[in-house]
């Protein structure tokens, strides 16, 4: 039975904010959503991610020894475009992503039917498939990468109404598309997922399906039906792939997940009764889920696989990008407390 759903690990990101800069800044990007005139004209004096068929652009950092997302300012890109025989003007395509703690608006622009090898030349930068992308830039760049190229995606594939097949049209932002026919407005969709790591007090459980990358094991995870609550669907998914019923469920935390398509990742922890631990895998979802202990935890979080060209640990865990990851480390860091 469900007895708690509290937050256990507060949200820092907003607390650490400078409250007034944070509250302007979200003014602005409320106001260039909905105004194209006041979006067309911020997007002269801002800033731009491209990507190339969904991979974004990366650049060299100015130490030379990693790489960061390229963000070219919209005169710079112009002439970028112009260089590589292409109108300028295809800048007014690009869609409003954030405003920086510099009050600079930032875009993302998909370039994929220009030559490749051309733009990359021009911009001093590489396309990169963006799960790649995420080994190799900063963590806090991440979300806005994904960011980025899920509202491609999105404009991508919604560009026509579903009711009467007819062309739906883009507001300047990017943040809604009409049908001018229907009167349909269409804003961009994200899939909810519930992800939560069973602990039974002393051994955490985790599962891998077959398509995983050999050796890794990741949270038991699954999307939410329709009318579902997250406690619910949380409930349900531990049922139909392990067979466990949990008894205690704490929030952790949330995480947009572009991958295949746009998900909303809601974290939490659960337990179950140390008594009632026998799994019972759905093998048409999992291909193995086990319990692990706390020293095979902390050794897999110390091995994480670096290099793609070599042999993976026999046991690893979902990188750090990943929210699995983070509730992974939250429970290791749980119990060398509860042991001490
Ligand atoms: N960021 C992270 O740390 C992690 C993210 N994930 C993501 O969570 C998502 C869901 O995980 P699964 O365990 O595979 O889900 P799942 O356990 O619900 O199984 C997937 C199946 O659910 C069905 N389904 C129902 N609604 C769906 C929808 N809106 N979109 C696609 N399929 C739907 C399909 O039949 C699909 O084959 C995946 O996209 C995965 O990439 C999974 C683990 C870690
Ligand atoms: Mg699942």
């Amino acid at each position: 039975m469900l007895q708690s759903f509290k937050p256990i690990f507060s949200c820092n990101l907003v607390l650490s904010r400078s409250f007034s800069g944070y509250v302007s800044r979200m003014r602005y990007l409320m106001r260039l959503k909905e105004d194209d005139e006041a979006c067309r004209e911020a997007l002269k004096s801002g800033k731009v991610l491209l990507y190339h068929k969904l991979s974004p652009l990366l650049r060299k950092t100015s130490s030379g020894s990693g790489y960061k997302l390229a963000s070219l300012k919209t005169s710079d890109l112009e002439q970028i475009l112009e260089k590589v025989g292409k109108d300028k003007h295809i800048v007014n395509e690009s869609f409003l992503l954030e405003c920086t703690d510099k009050d600079e608006p930032q875009f993302s622009l998909e370039v994929g039917d220009l030559d490749r090898s051309a733009l990359e030349q021009e911009c001093g930068g590489m396309f990169v498939d963006l799960r790649k992308a995420f080994f190799m830039i900063p963590g806090p760049e991440s979300p806005l990468a994904a960011k980025g190229q899920a509202l491609l995606r999105w404009h991508q594939t919604n560009s026509f109404c579903s009711a009467t097949g007819q062309p739906t049209v883009r507001n300047q932002s990017g943040s809604y598309r009409v049908c001018h026919s229907s009167g349909i407005t269409y804003y961009p969709k994200m899939a909810p997922v519930v992800i939560v790591l069973v602990s039974d007090g002393s051994r955490c459980l985790l599962a891998r399906q077959a398509m995983f990358p050999k050796g890794m094991y990741s949270a038991l995870s699954g999307f939410c039906d329709m009318g579902e609550s997250v406690e619910e669907a949380l409930l349900r998914e531990v049922a139909e792939e392990v067979g466990l019923e949990v008894e205690d469920l704490q929030y952790s935390g949330s995480q947009h997940w572009p991958f295949p398509q746009s998900s909303f990742m809601l974290a939490c922890h659960a337990t179950v009764n140390p008594d009632k631990t026998q799994v019972n895998i759905d093998k048409a979802e999992l291909e193995d889920a086990r319990w692990f202990t706390y020293e095979e935890i902390t050794e897999a979080l110390q091995n994480m696989p670096r290099d793609p060209r070599r042999e993976p640990p026999v046991f690893w865990v979902p990188p750090s990008y990943a929210i699995a990851n983070q509730l992974i480390q939250e429970w290791a860091n749980h119990q060398q407390l509860s042991r001490k």
